[in-house]
């Protein structure tokens, strides 16, 4: 097993520099896995907000914006590959970090980190491309005016994550802030902040000039909050909890702040009855055990053809016990601990719930009896479950997949769309024009066909009802970081002629 590397003691990254936090209070971090305190991260309040939302102000507004926001992409370009370049070589060494502060497997972790560095370049290339699609025209019915469209940063922006893939959450929001020559205020979550103060080292490293990128770590109601109700953040960009996400539409409404929200789902997963079974259980699994199901996407309503469900359940339930679920840092582990103690007694409870409503805990629902310390829940797979009860209709966030049979295709959409989340879900059939009417046929903002999860920082990611607005990734991810400035001329000599000259007499 590999050898955990010291935990570095970070202050707060505000103006390109380290502070320690105003009230100088500090909050353990604990590894999940084995419940030991490893280190402590800051724990900034108000008053450091204020410094980062101020460092941010100046890095935008400094000498007309030529050190950031006004500079061609291809300048703020260089920095981001100089971002994507750092974390490539600091690869295996971040993963660790993140495992330890987050419990998942350390090649999950490692497949993270290179998510992290591709989104980097991808939006390097995209702040570049910018530079090209300045000024670009819009016909107008009339010829003696001319107008053209500018791409300006928004300004500064709040950008609060959560802790389910720590960097790569924040990236997500990162990279393309930067790359729009926006400056940024990062809240990320106080259960795993590592691998983000590690970025602000890497952006010291590189010379980012300070102030464009500030990382305040800290609890939601003492950091998260005056960041989002701060008057000088032009934009927050949230991804969370949708309880929370609420809470931050609302905050920003009083300032008629724009907001975009990532926020949870329950996703489904339909499976007909024309599939090779093997394959279609894997993918399942993958879409619900991944991380400890803590995944926003999880496709954790299975939905089964009643031809194939018994068959299906009998292979899921053989897969899923081959899954080595141990110390996320022991290789081959591919399912380690959830995120901290309250999440584990969550999940508990979830399940507890299910079987006093009625459901059967087919197989899992316990630790695993060779983890003695972590928090560490088998894979667990809930059937004879009813459309009313709380296991079908919240998300959970642990490795908990609950099953439902259905006859017919109709049926089958009807369960799919049976929530009020509508992030994403999954379809899997031999049949491509089956297929092409559910992808069109579930709300969601995703569609997986014949696989789950995968994962692309070209397509754009996002939900639709409860799992929030706006999306991410791709071109509509450096949209969320720009705002739209019609310029019009009037070209000719002529007088407009609208009103009568006065008499020169
Ligand atoms: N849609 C997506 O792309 C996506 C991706 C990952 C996670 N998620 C969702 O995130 C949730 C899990 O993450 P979580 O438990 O960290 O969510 P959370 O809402 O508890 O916390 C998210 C962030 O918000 C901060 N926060 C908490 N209260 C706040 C407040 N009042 N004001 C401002 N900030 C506040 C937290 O400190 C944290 O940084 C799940 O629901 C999951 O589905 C969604
Ligand atoms: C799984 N991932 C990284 C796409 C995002 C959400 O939780």
């Amino acid at each position: 097993m590999v050898v955990p590397p010291a935990i570095p003691r970070r202050g707060l990254f505000i103006g390109g520099g380290w502070r320690e936090p105003s009230l100088g209070h500090r909050l353990p971090v604990v590894n999940p896995a084995t419940e030991a305190i490893i280190g402590d991260i800051p724990a900034a309040t108000a008053e450091d907000i204020e410094l980062a939302v101020a460092a941010a102000r100046d890095a935008f507004t400094r000498d007309g914006g030529s050190h950031w926001s006004r500079v061609p992409g291809a300048v703020r370009a260089k920095y981001l590959k100089a971002i994507a370049a750092k974390i490539t070589d600091r690869k295996s060494y971040l993963a660790l970090f993140e495992t330890l502060d987050s419990g998942k497997p350390l090649d999950e972790a490692v497949a993270d980190m290179e998510d992290v560095a591709a989104c980097f370049e991808y939006y390097a290339d995209l702040a570049e491309a910018l530079d090209q699609k300045q000024r670009s025209p819009i016909s107008l019915p009339m010829e003696n005016f001319k107008s053209y469209v500018l791409k300006e940063p928004i300004g500064v922006v709040g950008l609060i994550t959560p802790w389910n893939y720590p960097l790569l959450m924040a990236t997500w929001k990162v990279a393309p802030a930067l790359a729009a020559g926006c400056t940024a205020v990062l809240k990320p979550s106080e259960l795993a902040s590592l691998t983000c103060l590690e970025l602000g080292g890497i952006c010291v490293e590189i010379g980012l000039p300070p102030g464009v990128l500030n990382i305040v770590t800290g609890l939601g109601h003492e950091a998260g909050s005056p960041l989002a109700s701060h008057p000088h953040v032009d934009k927050i960009a949230f991804t969370g909890s949708t309880e929370t996400g609420k809470k931050i539409m609302v905050t920003a409404a009083q300032m008629v702040k724009p907001v975009s929200l990532e926020l949870g789902g329950k996703g489904p997963f339909i499976v007909f009855d024309d599939v090779d079974i093997d394959k279609a259980v894997e993918w399942a699994m993958f879409g619900c055990f991944l991380n400890a199901g803590q995944v926003c996407s999880a496709t954790s309503r299975l939905l089964l053809h009643e031809k194939i469900a018994k068959k299906f359940l009998d292979r899921l339930i053989a897969w899923a016990k081959s899954i080595k679920v141990s110390d996320p840092l022991e290789e081959g582990c591919r399912l380690g601990s959830v995120i901290c103690e309250g999440q584990y007694e969550k999940i508990k409870k979830f399940i507890s719930t299910a079987r006093s409503e009625g459901a059967t805990i087919f197989y899992g629902g316990v630790r695993p009896r060779h983890l003695k310390r972590g928090f560490f829940i088998e894979p667990t797979i809930i059937t004879d479950v009813s459309t009313s009860m709380q296991i079908w209709r919240e998300e959970v966030f642990g490795p908990v997949i609950c099953v439902k049979e259905f006859r017919t295709e109709r049926e089958a959409v009807e369960l799919a769309n049976d929530t009020h989340y509508g992030l994403a879900g999954g379809v899997i059939s031999n049949d491509p024009e089956r297929c092409e009417r559910i992808s069109k046929a579930i709300q969601s903002g995703i569609v997986w066909i014949n696989c789950s999860q995968p994962c692309f920082v070209q397509a754009p990611w996002g939900g639709n009802k409860w799992s929030g607005f706006g999306r991410e990734l791709g071109e509509w991810g450096l949209d969320n970081y720009l705002s739209v400035k019609q310029v019009t001329k009037y070209c000719s000599d002529e007088p407009y002629g609208w009103y009568r000259p006065p008499s020169k007499l």
